[in-house]
């Protein structure tokens, strides 16, 4: 027994080293031309000499290979993996045979910080956490009180910041910015109390750091063999010693927002709305449950919003069209509040926008949502397989074998897309007329999933960020400066890996009465 647990060891440090030395070479090189599957390393070389580029390179190797391929890992490693964007597959995965594609036992442990909350459960648990959650999110003072949080951070913190940046005419990093927002109004409903990392002091962001630490190192976890990644764990080196002080941080974050929601005395009085009240006096979320499932409000939210943004004000600042079409569409909500208004005929004040205002304005919907087509914030979702199967596309997966699904891929395959498929054109979603949008099914654009596990949010998300991108698109110009190489970060979230620069100015003479 210990010497097949000495020889696995040796193994995993032969990869290890090997893996190590092809990034060194690949980084240097920046070559992404290595065959998918090696003889005995199998994917893994080609896997760490394309980490650099690992979204383009699956969309690339998942277009010359009809949307589908298996690959495999190390021979010690066991490792077999089923990749695809076909949405046949997608619908199959995640519909007609979900039952049969779980996450699996081991997505607990790469997400061990949300370790028991539905992001990381299946089958009962995630029925029960899942019906749960539901009932929370549509709850219309749960929705109220979303929507008021962000409404309160656009109002008192995105548009003074960008007002003063647009006076003293300062460039700034618009990820950053949009990271400090969508962690304060995410945190808000959840605790009742703002962090304030969007105040004039611009606090560190140690948690909202450590978010995007346990987002990065998951995708290693996921395209590694667990012997590698487990390895370096035990040795608490590398990403995993970043991770585990990012864990600490996230701990110590839940902790204090605790405190000061009790400070609050919150829980003595009827009608507290915030998502820690629903939890808090149910005896089957112990301490560990509670905490993980405040993360996983954290990182549904958060993540995703923050990640969103930054994209569409890149798409947006490529396509001025757009910019000038939303426009249009927010024009007629200014006027009619204007007309309402009975002290004020000035056009040029900055408008704030409710989200009665924004429910119809189908063309900023489409906007959002072929930014998200573009860039979902989850690049790939994976699966495991529970017993043999036969995809659509005719490949055979395994018992045991790793499903990636790549959303990314999947919005710019020209099968699914047509020859425009690189072309940012919100019109794709809307009808003929440009008055109602287009349905599409969610096994051809999966930002949100798809199927029983769907993202509970998806209404919320999209209204929260109509507020933010209405109030900037009209009130302000923005243009991204040049000379900077935007991509995306290694991550399982689809960050831009050195942000985005821009500048902004106020606009004047809005609307000529
Ligand atoms: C742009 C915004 C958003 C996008 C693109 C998005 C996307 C997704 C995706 C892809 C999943 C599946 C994750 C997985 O199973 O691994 C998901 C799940 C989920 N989302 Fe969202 N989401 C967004 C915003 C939100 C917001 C604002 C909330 C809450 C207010 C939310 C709540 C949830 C929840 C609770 C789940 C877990 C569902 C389950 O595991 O069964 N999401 N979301």
């Amino acid at each position: 027994m210990a010497f097949y647990a000495f020889q696995g060891f040796i193994i995993t440090l032969l990869v290890l080293l090997l893996t190590l030395h092809i990034l060194v070479k690949s980084r240097r090189s920046k070559s992404s031309s290595f065959p998918v599957d090696w003889p005995i390393l199998g994917m893994l070389p080609s896997l760490v000499g394309n980490l650099h580029n690992l979204q383009e390179y699956v969309t690339d190797v998942l277009a010359t290979s009809s949307s589908s391929l298996l690959a495999h890992g190390p021979l010690a490693s066991g490792m077999r993996l089923f990749v695809t964007c076909d949405p046949e597959n997608i619908r199959h995965i995640f519909t007609t045979n979900h039952a049969n594609y779980p996450k699996g036992e081991d997505f607990g442990e790469i997400f061990d910080i949300m370790q028991g909350s539905l992001f990381t459960v299946d089958g009962e648990s995630c029925r029960r956490q899942r019906g749960r959650m539901k009932s929370i999110l549509s709850n219309p003072r749960m929705i109220s009180l979303m929507s008021s949080c962000s409404l309160e951070k656009v109002a008192k913190g995105l548009v003074p910041f960008l007002t003063r940046m647009a006076t003293t005419r300062t460039a700034f990093d618009l990820q950053d910015l949009i990271a400090r927002f969508a962690f304060d109004f995410t945190v808000m409903p959840i605790f009742s109390v703002d962090p304030g990392l969007l105040s004039s002091e611009m606090p560190p962001m140690d948690a909202a750091e450590a978010m995007d630490m346990v987002m990065a190192v998951g995708l290693l976890r996921q395209v590694m063999p667990a012997s590698c990644w487990k390895l370096m764990r035990w040795l608490n080196t590398g990403p995993e010693k970043k991770l585990a002080a990012g864990h600490s941080t996230l701990y110590r974050f839940v902790m204090e927002m605790m405190e000061k929601r009790k400070a609050k005395n919150l829980d003595k009085e009827q009608d507290t709305v915030d998502v820690v009240s629903s939890y808090i006096h149910d005896p089957e979320f112990n301490d560990d449950l509670l905490r993980a499932t405040l993360i996983l409000y954290m990182v549904a939210g958060r993540d995703t919003i923050g990640s969103s943004l930054p994209w569409f004000f890149y798409n947006l600042a490529k396509n001025s069209h757009v910019v000038s079409a939303i426009r249009k569409e927010l024009t007629p909500v200014v006027l009619s509040r204007k007309h309402a208004a009975t002290t004020s005929n000035d056009t040029n004040t900055i408008v704030v926008f409710e989200p009665e205002d924004l429910k119809a304005l189908v063309y900023l919907q489409a906007a959002l949502l072929e930014s998200l087509r573009l860039y979902p914030p989850g690049p790939i979702v994976r699966k495991t397989v529970l017993k043999d199967d036969v995809m659509p596309s005719g490949h055979e997966v395994r018992s045991g074998d790793t499903v990636l699904i790549s959303p990314y891929a999947l919005g710019r395959m020209e099968s699914v897309w047509g020859k425009d498929w690189r072309d940012y054109r919100p019109e794709r979603w809307l009808s003929d007329n440009g008055l109602k949008l287009r349905y599409v099914p969610s096994h051809k654009f999966l930002a949100f999933n798809s199927g029983p596990r769907m993202c509970i949010g998806k209404d919320i998300a999209i209204m929260q960020m109509k507020i933010a991108a209405a109030a900037i698109v009209w009130n302000f110009d923005m243009e991204v400066l040049g000379k900077q190489t935007i991509e995306p970060k290694l991550s399982c979230l689809l960050q831009m890996k050195n942000g985005l620069m821009v500048t902004v100015n106020k606009r004047e003479e809005i609307i000529q009465v």
